[in-house]
């Protein structure tokens, strides 16, 4: 809660009152005396001054407190020539805060201010124009559909509902019959759709000076009332910053200027009501103050642009109408059309050669909506954005005058200095990475230099690291299949890893056979390649089951269709988010339907295969080992065959991060025949290893890999 020095505070002396409001603050603070017995609960408001000094607010409000809620007798309407309003003059609408309405709590006062404005807005921009409409009220006007006929007559009747929050209107003209309703926070509802957006009768714009506009100098309590917000009488004198008297009320007239020239004002009374001239253009507030200039911040709020100027700079600007509920999700529109935002193409000329915009609106959600809508217009490339200092662990500072006045102009100054680039979907920079590159650094994301395979014959060549794309190959026979399984049984021993197996060449029993030897290191059945061995019992059988469950989800085509990559790839995602997998076996690319448009070569196709599987490694960070094999070998003398010889693509090798070749001697003479030669060809990850050849030998009993020397 922000409390003001006690000298500023003037209380109402009504011995009754309880509450008192506080102003001189950016919000009125409604607080309750401590000093008088409650007898009664009436609302008053202090003034900065209790002598004959114009008053921010009228005094006969005291003790008033009208129903907004009661009934009104609905006057006749009558006919005028000058304006909106056509009453009697009983009936009239009493404009600003002598309107007869005590609002109960400040905050009320601001959303119900807030939701006029809003309405009026509503109107104004289905062409139903009237800055002074006020609740409870009816007007006859001119109706913007038909124009009242040749006559102009003022045949629409509009009425602002008493908390105004909605309007109803209805042209009595036969020929038009326009009829509809809005409200101030949905949509217009009229008969005729294109109404719905009409763009505003053009009225021509007023020439206006400060003398037509009775505008005079500051008042002392206005200049108080400044200095409490730390704007100078310098900046105030500077930005012609005036006050307009109405009876006796005064409000602050913000001096919109061109060239020096007077082109619009908009007041400000003391409860953060607005309203602006009508039939002014719409311009930045301190358009002056930009030109030329390749640096410019927006602002949303004059009180914004002062405070600016007191951290010293003058090159910026306030929009004139403040920010909007949130970011439309509608397309662009064009610029005669973009009605709210009117004053950037007013002020086109002052803005087109800035070369970085500064966007400094406030920090809460329709602030970051005016950006958002400004960044639009003005294109991301060139604006930056400000971070609002922190107020205290749950809050951070709204805006400019906000850290003015809590942190002083050195902080205000060092908010802009620091304004960051406005994102841009999709481009980046290191310094956005930097949390995970210091984890990297620090190796607490998991497995940063990569898990051995459990051969130390490998450990240099290759590890495996997550959301990587491993291509095996080799000739028919070679073990590839026997291999990857091995492997996956290590680093289950080693880290746990689970693993989705797509495996199309085996049935699954024949899988889970070759599996459980490999992991209790016994074979499957009592026959001939598990020699003397003796075989896996019972218990073991059971226990190995529960491995198998554990760690394996199966990928299986029940249909006799084969599987496309899409639907592997789906279905291995859920086997991530159902069974936290960490890796993904495809064994082999030939057995997936690679059915293909007849437009794409079989070279194209391979490449968005392996690209939608590196996004599945990466976005999951799990490894995936693919099978592929190569094409048919003419005259192959028995040596390991190449990467580039994968049936297919040369994209096999381009697109993988690692190629591993399995190999083996199938000669006696030329060698052993147990050793597994293991070809890393491609390593795309130097922490992770390096190309070189690793050599395994073969268990033929249980299917284990070891090292030579094991
Ligand atoms: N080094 C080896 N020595 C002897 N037999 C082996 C060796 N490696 C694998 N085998 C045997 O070869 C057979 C095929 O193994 P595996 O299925 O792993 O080969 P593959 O390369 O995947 O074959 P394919 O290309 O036909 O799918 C299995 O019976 C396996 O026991």
């Amino acid at each position: 809660m922000l409390l003001l020095p006690q000298s500023r505070l003037f209380l109402n002396t009504n011995s009754n009152c309880n509450r008192v409001i506080f102003m001189g603050s950016k919000h009125l603070l409604l607080l309750k005396s401590t000093l008088t017995p409650v007898k009664h609960t009436h609302t008053h408001l202090a003034h900065f001054s209790s002598t004959s000094q114009p008053q921010l607010f009228s005094t006969h409000r005291k003790n008033i407190a009208f129903s907004t809620s009661s009934p009104k007798p609905i006057s006749p309407i009558h006919r005028m020539t000058s304006g909106l309003c056509s009453y009697p003059h009983a009936a009239m609408p009493i404009p600003g805060p002598v309107s007869g309405v005590v609002l109960e709590t400040p905050e009320q006062q601001v959303l119900d201010s807030e939701q006029l404005r809003m309405l009026k807005q509503k109107l104004e921009d289905i062409g139903i124009d009237g800055d002074a409409f006020m609740p409870g009220q009816y007007y006859g006007l001119v109706c913007p559909s038909c124009n009242g006929g040749d006559s102009e007559e003022k045949s629409l009747s509009l009425h602002i509902t008493e908390d105004g929050a909605a309007a109803v209107w209805n042209c009595f003209r036969a020929k038009c019959g326009w009829r509809g309703t809005t409200r101030a926070f949905a949509d217009v509802k009229s008969t005729y759709a294109k109404m719905n957006r009409i763009s505003k009768v053009k009225q021509p714009l007023r020439e206006i000076t400060e003398e037509s506009l009775e505008l005079e100098p500051l008042c002392n309590e206005l200049l108080a009332y400044f200095a409490e917000r730390m704007i100078s009488r310098e900046t105030l004198r500077r930005n012609s910053v005036m006050q307009k008297r109405s009876g006796n009320q005064i409000a602050i007239a913000f001096t919109y200027r061109r060239n020096g020239e007077l082109v619009s004002c908009k007041y400000r009374d003391i409860t953060k009501k607005f309203w602006q001239e009508a039939n002014t253009q719409k311009i930045f507030y301190g358009l002056d103050d930009i030109e030329g200039a390749s640096d410019i911040i927006i602002v949303e709020g004059e009180m914004d642009k002062l405070a600016m100027e007191e951290a010293g700079f003058k090159n910026c600007v306030s929009v004139p109408d403040g920010a909007p509920p949130k970011v439309s999700n509608k397309e662009l529109p064009s610029t005669e059309d973009d009605t709210k935002y009117q004053y950037l193409w007013n002020c086109k000329e002052y803005i087109e050669k800035a070369s970085r915009i500064i966007l400094a609106t406030d920090g809460d959600l329709p602030g970051l909506a005016l950006a958002e809508e400004l960044a639009r217009r003005l294109g991301r490339e060139r604006c930056w954005r400000v971070k609002w200092p922190k107020k205290n662990n749950a809050e951070s500072f709204k805006d400019a005058n906000e850290v003015l006045m809590y942190m002083g102009p050195a902080a205000l100054r060092e908010v802009i200095e620091n304004a960051e680039l406005y994102p841009i979907k999709g481009l980046f920079n290191f310094k956005d990475y930097f949390a995970e590159i210091d984890q990297y650094y620090h190796q607490t994301l998991g497995y940063e230099l990569g898990v051995s395979t459990g051969w130390r014959a490998l450990n240099e060549l290759y590890n495996v690291v997550p959301g990587e794309l491993t291509i095996v190959t080799g000739v028919p026979n070679s073990g590839k299949s026997e291999w990857i399984d091995a492997l996956l049984c290590n680093l289950n021993r080693s880290v746990g890893w689970k693993f989705a197996l797509c495996s199309m060449e085996n049935k699954v029993r024949e899988h889970a056979r070759k599996l459980l030897e490999k992991h209790i290191r016994k074979p499957f059945f009592d026959v001939r390649y598990g020699e003397s061995v003796e075989r896996m019992n019972v218990e073991e059988l059971e226990q190995g089951k529960r491995w198998l469950s554990d760690t394996f989800s199966l990928i299986r085509c029940e249909n006799d269709c084969l599987p496309s990559i899409n639907w592997v790839l789906e279905l291995a995602r859920f086997a991530v988010l159902r069974h936290g997998v960490n890796g993904l076996v495809i064994d082999p690319y030939n057995e997936l339907d690679h059915q293909r448009p007849p437009s794409q070569t079989e070279t194209e196709y391979v490449s968005q295969m392996l690209t939608k599987i590196k996004r599945f490694a990466q976005h999951h960070s799990c490894h995936v080992w693919f099978v592929a094999h190569p094409r048919q070998l003419h005259n192959w003398v028995g040596s390991p065959p190449n990467l580039y010889d994968i049936s297919g693509s040369a994209h096999f090798i381009n697109k993988c991060d690692n190629g591993i070749v399995i190999h083996r001697n199938r000669d006696p003479e030329a060698g052993p025949i147990d050793i597994v030669q293991v070809c890393v060809r491609k390593v795309r990850n130097k922490v992770i290893g390096t190309i070189g050849d690793g050599y395994l030998s073969y268990n033929r009993v249980t299917g284990e890999y070891m090292d030579l020397d094991q």
